[in-house]
């Protein structure tokens, strides 16, 4: 069968991988349901060209487990359905029928909408399953699974999608491996085709001394913008640029006074044992005071989904911004990033783009089937590329990921975030915090009522103490935005006790 025989024969294993895992798929559902049960949803996109290809392969390689293969060109009995459509591309249409008649396909053209269509077809006739050439990424994918039962208030049957996890690289890869056709369209820059009103060529395959000239589709590095060709119905996705509003604020000078408050979540069994000491937490505190942040909490949990995924939950709506750190790699430990799926109901998915840098440290021992650390929360994950760091920074929602394991690198990252965030004009960068401390040799009781009291006046000064040693000396710490009011504080503190009680140290 001359597609396996393409794949087994070519040298590239991150597609074997895949192609072993969707004709898997094919196979357990031409196990489960009879051919009559089972109905392909073919229209002459590159996707479902792929899964055409798939699924005849993989129902050869059924039949040669019954060892009664033949292999032949026109040897696939599943049925298939076409909606057609009047806004269709007439490349789109005849490329389909032109497909049909190659390949022998029984093709069943309904000319209603999805919904309507399909229930007349199962009334009619005994489908059970349907193979779709949905993948990740698509927007109808959301929450899909290799095998997803249909809709509520949709007729019954199983969407059966063998090439989810496959991307945009992967299908194209496909495409030219096995040398097959596909829609002309393609090669003029389209990457991704609705109906001639929503779709027309990708422009970032745009010949730039041509204004109507286009690279062909495959030609197209960044996955992510296949659809960059569709009109857009909505703007959720903003993966992969910085976005200019990402907390609903983006205007600095009115922001500046404002509160910002940030929660540290440090991920380390090792922490929790006493074996090594947490100093990214500190680091990170001095950081973001240094910007005019607040702290608002900084913790420890366990290399564990739920525990990751709990504090996570917690702190995302108490803090403007989250920073976590430790469990980001490949280890059975590494848990971080699924338990920040898990916080926002999200599932972790592959991403190619990140996949991309990590090959470039890592070498090709990451790829495969189920690349763990290119995986990342589904639909919610922005990355943060700087020329200083290897790895761009993961941003998911208002939870930030950071790989750092020293104060060294954290150092690193945390300049290249901060230019980053200037740059995205993202609220960033408050008015920076100014303190100061004193000191004094009287007792806690002595201090303690007048030092309630300056508090009271001085509400918008953060009045704290601490000693270092239990009978050594006290010191007072002011905290503040304003210096005039932390002078006019301290000032206060010295008119309530006799001169010279208090002494500023640096
Ligand atoms: C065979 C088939 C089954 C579908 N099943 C469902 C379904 O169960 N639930 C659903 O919301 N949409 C279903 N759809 C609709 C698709 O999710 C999607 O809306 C449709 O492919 C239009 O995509 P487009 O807007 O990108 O052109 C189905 C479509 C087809 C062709
Ligand atoms: N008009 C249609 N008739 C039959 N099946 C359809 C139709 N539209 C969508 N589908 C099914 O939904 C799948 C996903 O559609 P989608 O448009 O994302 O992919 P595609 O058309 O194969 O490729 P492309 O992303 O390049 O348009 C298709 O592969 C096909 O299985
Ligand atoms: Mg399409």
């Amino acid at each position: 069968m001359e597609i396996d025989k393409a794949i087994r024969d070519c040298d590239d294993r991150r597609l074997q991988t895949k192609y072993n895992n969707a004709t898997y798929v094919i196979q357990r559902a031409l196990a489960l349901y009879s051919i009559e049960e089972v109905s392909f949803s073919f229209n002459g996109g590159k996707d479902s060209t792929v899964l055409l290809h798939l699924l005849r392969a993989g129902y050869f390689l059924h039949k040669k487990g019954q060892n009664n293969a033949n292999g032949d060109l026109k040897d696939f009995p599943i049925r298939t359905i076409y909606f057609e459509s009047p806004s269709a591309f007439p490349e789109i249409n005849s490329f389909t029928y032109d497909t049909a008649a190659t390949y022998g396909l029984q093709i069943d053209t309904i000319c209603s909408d999805f919904k309507s269509g399909l229930e007349t077809l199962l009334k009619n006739n005994p489908i059970r399953a349907i193979f779709l050439g949905v993948r990740i990424g698509d927007p109808t994918a959301v929450g899909q699974e290799q095998f997803s039962p249909s809709s509520p208030g949709w007729p019954a049957f199983m969407r059966v999608n063998p090439i989810l996890d496959w991307s945009y690289r992967d299908v194209w890869a496909f495409l030219l491996t096995c040398k097959v056709n596909y829609c002309s369209l393609y090669d003029q820059g389209y990457t991704s085709i609705g109906s001639i009103y929503d779709t027309v060529p990708n422009s970032l395959l745009s010949i730039s001394n041509s204004s109507n000239k286009f690279k062909p589709a495959y030609l197209l590095t960044d996955g992510r913008l296949e659809r960059a060709g569709r009109a857009k119905r909505s703007s959720s996705s903003t993966c992969g640029h910085l976005p200019a509003d990402s907390n609903g604020l983006n205007n600095l000078e009115s922001h500046k006074n404002s509160m910002r408050t940030a929660s540290i979540i440090a991920v380390g069994d090792e922490i929790l044992f006493g074996i090594v000491e947490d100093q990214l937490g500190p680091f990170l505190c001095r950081k973001l005071h240094s910007i005019g942040w607040s702290v608002f909490q900084v913790s420890v949990v366990h290399n564990n989904i739920d525990s990751v995924a709990e504090e996570v939950e917690r702190q995302k709506s108490k803090s403007d911004m989250v920073f976590i750190y430790g469990g980001v790699g490949p280890l059975h430990s590494d848990v971080t990033l699924a338990g920040i799926a898990k916080a926002f109901g999200v599932r972790l998915a592959p991403d190619e783009e990140f996949e991309e840098y990590l090959r470039h440290i890592i070498g090709d021992q990451c790829t495969g089937d189920r690349n763990e650390m290119a995986q990342l929360p589904e639909g919610i994950t922005e990355l943060w590329h700087h020329d200083k760091l290897s790895v761009p920074l993961i941003k998911c929602e208002n939870v930030v990921i950071l790989s750092a394991t020293n104060v060294m690198e954290l150092g690193k990252q945390w300049d290249c975030w901060i230019e980053l965030a200037k740059s995205g004009d993202l609220l960033l960068l408050l008015e920076p915090y100014v303190s100061k401390h004193v000191t004094t040799n009287l007792s806690d009781v002595e201090v303690a009522q007048p030092l309630s009291k300056l508090c009271l006046e001085f509400p918008d000064i953060y009045i704290g103490c601490y000693r270092k040693t239990r009978y050594g000396s006290l010191t007072v710490s002011f905290k503040g935005k304003d210096q005039a009011r932390l002078e006019s504080a301290i000032k206060a503190l010295h008119k309530k006790f006799q001169p010279g009680a208090f002494h500023e140290v640096n």
